[in-house]
């Protein structure tokens, strides 16, 4: 019997098993594998691996990798459960800490972004909020920070980073992007840059205001370096194109197994840097969105073009093109209906 259907219940692995058990309160449950990686299941879709005592973490770090806070954003999930199953396998052993976390697993089993409120703004504390008082993805987002904090408390000495893997909902001129969340004075640092690029992510957008997403808690409330990483197109389980993720698989294979950073290579050695200038928000009964839906992320706009309006404002493009993410209307008003970007700067490595 292998250490994996042990722990997964004799699920095939880690992905089945946490589909199958999406309704199920699960005591933790612990195990180790035959070279002494510590193995807790803390919970349904919720993984915290310890490397043997003695083995030497390398890259000095610890590593929160999150998926499937949006259920129907499948590609990046199956990544993390073959890594998962790999491990498990022995074809290679673990260099660092890792907590894996598969976000939302009752959406997961339904194919839906969400089952009664969208988890990717409950975080930083707003579960708490009355509005949300019960629901089941308010409880998850309370969890799920439970377990970063003890997770970043009990590896206080490493560097702390989460990488909070998705999909988009629309066509993307650039495949792959991320965003880096706001904390007044920082700036990104050029190896968390060089591992974007390692991972085929060409395109960084830099937030502007601190907000309610998983990467924006981790950032704030636990100093890590956090990234939202957009990975290409919702699709159902299945039917991902995985050869189009190899980039993040590998370059989250080395972090875990805590080798060396490779050299940057072109053409993935330049990352071109965005800026948020306006955040979107849906204000009400009398909110026009002018971008239609079926336009693509980063899809531009000419000085001057009004984006959107109500009965008492509206937004125009600044003086400078600039270009539309995550455009989507058809959110609770209060909720962002888009990203409105301008080119900053291009980063080179090495
Ligand atoms: O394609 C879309 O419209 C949404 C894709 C997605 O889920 N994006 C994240 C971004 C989080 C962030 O701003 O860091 C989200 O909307 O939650
Ligand atoms: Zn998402």
């Amino acid at each position: 019997m292998t250490a994996s259907n042990h722990l997964f219940d004799f699920h095939p692995d880690w992905l089945a098993h946490t589909l199958a058990s999406a309704s199920s309160d699960l005591p933790e449950t612990k195990r180790q594998l035959p070279d002494g990686t510590q193995v807790s299941r803390k919970a349904n879709g919720v993984l915290w691996l310890t490397p043997p005592a003695g083995r030497k973490n390398v890259n000095n770090e610890a590593l929160i990798v999150s998926a499937g806070v949006h259920g129907n954003e499948t590609a990046p999930i199956e990544v993390l459960n073959g890594l998962v199953s790999e491990l498990f396998a022995g074809e290679w052993q673990l260099g660092c800490p890792v907590l894996l976390i598969l976000g939302n697993p009752p959406a997961m089993v339904a194919g839906q972004r969400f089952v009664d409120v969208n988890m990717n703004r409950l975080f930083n504390g707003a579960h708490g909020q009355a509005k949300y008082k019960g629901l089941p993805e308010a409880r998850r987002a309370q969890f799920l920070e439970e377990m970063c904090r003890q997770f970043a408390m009990a590896h206080h000495g490493l560097a702390l980073s989460h990488y909070d893997l998705h999909t988009a909902i629309r066509p993307s001129k650039r495949e792959r992007f991320a965003l880096y969340p706001f904390v007044p004075g920082r700036s990104v640092p050029a190896v968390q840059c060089e591992f974007l690029l390692e991972a085929e992510v060409e395109t960084l957008l830099l937030q502007h205001q601190e907000s309610t997403v998983f990467s924006s808690f981790t950032s704030s409330l636990l100093k890590a370096e956090s990234f939202t990483v957009e990975l290409g197109k919702v699709e159902p389980f299945g039917r991902n194109d995985l050869r189009r993720f190899r980039g993040i698989e590998r370059a989250l294979r080395r972090r875990f197994c805590g080798k060396p950073a490779p050299q940057a290579r072109p053409p993935f050695d330049r990352l071109t840097v965005f800026e948020v200038v306006h955040e979107v928000l849906n204000t009400g009964p009398s909110f026009r969105f002018h971008v239609p839906d079926e336009v693509a992320n980063f899809t531009q706009y000419p000085p001057g073009t009004v984006i959107w309006e109500d009965d008492e404002t509206s937004y125009r493009v600044g003086t400078a093109p600039e270009a539309v993410v995550f455009p989507n209307p058809h959110v609770p008003v209060g909720q962002r209906v888009g990203l409105m970007i301008r080119a900053k700067n291009e980063f080179r490595a090495g």
